[in-house]
C-alpha cells in the first residue's frame, strides 16, 4: 500500500536526479575549460574568494525548503569535485587521519583533495613551504584553551600567507577497544584535548593516569593496540580505529570549537567580505599599544581579534596578533596599515582572505 504511494514519488526523484547529474557534468565540463585557461597562464587552481562568492550566492538565492547551510555543504563538494578535474590540490594537516585537523581540511576544501598527514604543526609548515603540499591547515585557537602557541610562533617566521580560516565544533569522546573501562590504566590524548576535558576527567576518572601524546588520532591508534589504554578523541578517529565509545561529549564546554588557518603561497584577491591578519610589536614604552592601534579607529577599520604572545627575548616584550575587517588592497585598510607600520617596531601582514562561513 505504502509502496504504491511511494512509487510515483520515487519516479519523480529518479527523473530529477537524471537532470541533476546532467547539469553537474555540464558544470564540470565548464570547470575543465576554466582549468585549461588557468594552465596556459600557470594561474592557481584553488580560488578561495571565488568559492566564497559562489557559496554566498547559493545561500542568497536559496528558496528552500533545503537549509542554506546544507545547500552550501553540497556546493562546497560540487566545487571540490570540479576543482579536482582541473587539478587535485594537496593539503597538509596535523595527522594521523581522523584528527579534527583532517575534518577541517574537508570542511574548507571538500573531499576531492589529497590530504597529507604530518606528524607535527612544524611539519605542516615545512611541507607547505617546500611545495610538497599546496596548502596546510593548522590550528590557531581553541575556544576553551586559547591560542595554539606553536602555530603563532611559526606564523611569525614563515614565508607563507594565511589564505583562509575556518572553525569547527570539537566534541571529544572517551573510547577504548572494548567500549568499556575494564583494565584501563591510562587515558591518552593530545595535551589540548586533555585540558579541554580536565574537569570531567577529575570528576569521573581522578585516579587514572593521563598521558599527553602527539595527537588525538595517535591516542586512538594506541588504544586500538592496547586494551589498558583509553583515548580521548573525536568519534571519527574512533571509527577509523574501530574503538567503542565509553562516553560521548566529555569536553567541559559543550560549545568547544577550534579555529584553523589555511596557509599557502596563494594570496587571495578581494572577495568583498574579507579579513586581514597581522603581527605587530611596539617599542617598550608607556601608551605604545594604544598608539599602535589608534590608526585602525581613525580609518574606520574594525578589529576582530587581538592576541598577545611573549617575544621570548628575555624582556617583557610582546608580539600582537591582530585581525581586522577588510582586505589589504581596500583603501581604508591600506591607509590604516601604512600608519600602523610607522608606529611598529615589527610589522608583518600574514594575509588577507575571505571571511569564514563557519
Ligand atoms: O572559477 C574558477 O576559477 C574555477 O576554477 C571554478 C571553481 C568552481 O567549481 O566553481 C573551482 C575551483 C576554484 O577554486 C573556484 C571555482
Amino acid at each position: 500500500m505504502t509502496d504504491d504511494k511511494l512509487k510515483p514519488l520515487r519516479e519523480q526523484i529518479d527523473a530529477i536526479d537524471a537532470q541533476l547529474l546532467d547539469l553537474l557534468n555540464r558544470r564540470a565540463r565548464v570547470a575543465q575549460a576554466v582549468g585549461h585557461v588557468k594552465a596556459e597562464t600557470n594561474a592557481p587552481v584553488f580560488r578561495p574568494e571565488r568559492e566564497a562568492h559562489v557559496l554566498q550566492k547559493v545561500a542568497d538565492n536559496n528558496g528552500g525548503p533545503l537549509h542554506s547551510g546544507d545547500v552550501q555543504t553540497i556546493f562546497r563538494e560540487i566545487m571540490s569535485a570540479c576543482r579536482a578535474l582541473e587539478r587535485r590540490v594537496n593539503v597538509a594537516y596535523l595527522g594521523p587521519a581522523g584528527t579534527f585537523s583532517e575534518q577541517a581540511v574537508y570542511q574548507q576544501f571538500g573531499h576531492a583533495v589529497e590530504g597529507v598527514p604530518c606528524a607535527s604543526i612544524d611539519e605542516v609548515f615545512r611541507a607547505t613551504e617546500a611545495g610538497t603540499a599546496d596548502f596546510g591547515v593548522v590550528p590557531v585557537e581553541n575556544s576553551s584553551e586559547g591560542a595554539i602557541n606553536r602555530t603563532l610562533d611559526l606564523l611569525l617566521q614563515t614565508t607563507l600567507s594565511i589564505s583562509g580560516e575556518l572553525s569547527i565544533p570539537v566534541h571529544h569522546s572517551l573510547m577504548t577497544g572494548s567500549g568499556n573501562m575494564e583494565g584501563v590504566i591510562r587515558i591518552c590524548a593530545h595535551s589540548q584535548a586533555l585540558a579541554q576535558c580536565h574537569t570531567w576527567l577529575n570528576q569521573n576518572y581522578p585516579r587514572i593516569e593521563r598521558q599527553a601524546v602527539a595527537s588525538n588520532g595517535e591516542a586512538a591508534r594506541l588504544a586500538s593496540e592496547d586494551p589498558t589504554t583509553a583515548a580521548i578523541a573525536g568519534e571519527i578517529a574512533g571509527q577509523r580505529y574501530n574503538l567503542g565509545v565509553v562516553k560521548a561529549h566529555v569536553q567541559d564546554d559543550p560549545h568547544n570549537r577550534t579555529r584553523f588557518a589555511v596557509i599557502g603561497r596563494l594570496q587571495p584577491t578581494p572577495s568583498g567580505r574579507d579579513q586581514t591578519s597581522l603581527v605587530l610589536a611596539v617599542p617598550n614604552k608607556a601608551g605604545a599599544v594604544h598608539n599602535l592601534l589608534a590608526p585602525l579607529a581613525k580609518h574606520g577599520v574594525s578589529m576582530t581579534r587581538f592576541e598577545s604572545r611573549p617575544a621570548r627575548i628575555g624582556t617583557w616584550e610582546y608580539y600582537f596578533y591582530v585581525d581586522v575587517e577588510g582586505h589589504a588592497q581596500d583603501d581604508k585598510v591600506i591607509n590604516a596599515l601604512a600608519e600602523l607600520k610607522q608606529n611598529a617596531a615589527f610589522f608583518k601582514v600574514l594575509g588577507s582572505y575571505p571571511f569564514s562561513l563557519y
